[in-house]
């Protein structure tokens, strides 16, 4: 199958740190990545590049059979390309409604339709268990539905690729288990880019893992076999696999 997003020998160096270090990297339609490593690995480095926040030092993007290493972040969130911050990103003093209409607007190009606009945020509030929240200012939410409401921002977008990094950072268990419920539904008619560091979850939702060590691909393969890789364990799974 044509992979939906491949890289190959990307690199980005910050002053003398390789944080991205000769990247290979492929992802299929339809699956769910989970890319893990210790602090500093090089996960946001790496998707960061994927999403065009930051330029390779060397290397190539390949997204749907198009180059876009050279190609503006905006335009690839256009290409069907979203990702959701790690720090929580909402406008506070927006209700929910209209933080998820600032990006459903984007993919409105003909600017038709009120009807459509409304359709679309509450599409995406809906899948996100937030339709009741959807006049409530952002920053009157909880932590885990602020993290919900960035999922839909990205949602709104209808992405291709939908980026999230490290979603389930101080969300409680309840909320991480409709979490999973939640990316196991998007992962139906999108690819999932999942940085995680929790374990229980990553090995619930990934189809492959990708392990990160120091800018380099140290591991990659089911959840079974990053389970059971020696090296893997030693550099970072520990216990915590268990
Ligand atoms: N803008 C920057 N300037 C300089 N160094 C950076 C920059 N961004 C990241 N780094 C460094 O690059 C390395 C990789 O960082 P990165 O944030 O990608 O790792 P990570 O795997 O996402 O870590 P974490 O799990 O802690 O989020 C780190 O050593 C970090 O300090």
């Amino acid at each position: 199958m044509t992979p939906l997003l491949t890289t190959t020998d990307l690199c980005k160096a910050f002053g003398g740190l390789r944080a991205v270090d000769h990247v290979d990297f492929s992802v299929a339609p339809g699956e769910v990545r989970a890319v893990i490593g210790p602090n500093g690995a090089g996960k946001t480095t790496f998707v960061s590049l994927v999403c065009g926040r930051i330029a390779p030092t060397s290397g190539t993007i390949v997204f749907d059979g198009r180059d876009i290493t050279a190609m503006p972040a905006h335009e690839r969130v256009r290409a069907g390309i979203a990702y959701t911050f790690q720090i929580t990103s909402v406008f506070p003093n927006l209700t929910a409604f209209d933080n998820v209409a600032l990006p459903v607007q984007r993919t409105l190009a003909d600017g038709r339709g009120s009807g459509r606009l409304r359709d679309g945020v509450m599409a995406a509030l809906s899948r996100t268990g937030l339709a009741a929240r959807a006049g409530t200012p952002a920053g009157a939410l909880s932590y885990g539905h602020q993290r919900l409401l960035e999922v839909a921002m990205g949602l709104a977008l209808k992405p291709r690729l939908l980026i999230l990094d490290e979603p389930t950072q101080g969300l409680s268990d309840g909320e991480i288990d409709s979490f999973v419920g939640l990316v196991r539904e998007i992962a139906r008619d999108a690819t999932v880019l999942l940085i995680e560091h929790n374990m229980p979850v990553v090995m619930a939702l990934a189809d492959r893992i990708t392990v990160l060590d120091a800018g380099k691909v140290l591991a990659e393969g089911t959840p079974d076999e990053i389970r059971a890789n020696a090296q893997v364990q030693a550099a970072y799974l520990g216990t915590e696999a268990a």
